[in-house]
């Protein structure tokens, strides 16, 4: 991994693709972890974390969440989502594993962790940006997938606008959102009739009380 011959040294040696789209700041870093290692933290992360059914209110209705969720971080700061507000879990040592050496490449701290485990392509994400307000202006987003890979698409959120672009994030990616990318930009994971592998997808953030 880190022995790669860098493109870009500045970066701590670790080789990243930079998404072209304007107004955004996004890094993609292919196999950031080994397939060894992610598929053991796969396994881990699905037996360990305590993951939740969550319901959302639509027209009145209680409609299931279509994924998992769940929701770990220092202790202190809850976060609504989606209008649910989750009261993070404690650290576990395979989500600090992760969180230490995704800030080395992103150079913040990050404080909470959203976590979704996609069990097949019925399972989903709707567009959406990570703009909610205690995540502050131009938040840090830092994104790692285990298990199948699934596409993750991005699209204007200026109605004048069409330009999309779609990635395939699989086992070991990490890809890195800054600066404007959540005010101009909506992403999803669409849902698929492909027969597709269990995916689980970890989304680390700093949140301001
Ligand atoms: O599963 C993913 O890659 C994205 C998840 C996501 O966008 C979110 O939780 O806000
Ligand atoms: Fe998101």
């Amino acid at each position: 991994m880190s022995d790669q011959i860098s493109l870009f040294p500045e970066e701590n040696k670790t080789n990243y693709q930079q998404i072209n789209l304007p107004h955004s700041d996004i890094k993609f870093y292919p196999q950031f972890l080994d397939s060894v290692t992610s598929d053991n933290i796969f396994e881990k992360l699905k037996q360990e974390i305590n993951w939740q059914q969550e319901y959302i209110k639509i027209y009145g209705k209680e409609n299931p969440v279509p994924r998992l969720t769940a929701w770990y971080g220092d202790r202190g700061y809850s976060y609504t989502y989606s209008g649910i507000t989750m009261n993070p879990e404690s650290w576990t040592e395979t989500l600090l594993l992760i969180k230490h050496k995704i800030e080395t490449i992103a150079n913040v701290k990050f404080n909470s962790v959203l976590l979704n485990f996609y069990r097949d392509g019925n399972d989903g994400v709707a567009w959406h940006s990570d703009d909610e307000k205690e995540l502050g202006k131009n938040p840090v987003i830092g994104s790692v997938s285990f298990g199948g890979k699934r596409r993750f698409s991005f699209k204007s959120r200026d109605k004048t606008e069409s330009q999309k672009y779609d990635l395939n994030l699989g086992n070991g990616d990490f890809l890195l959102m800054k600066g404007e990318t959540q005010s101009y930009w909506y992403h999803q994971i669409p849902k698929t009739k492909k027969t597709v592998f269990p995916r689980i997808n970890l989304t680390f953030r700093v949140i301001y009380p």
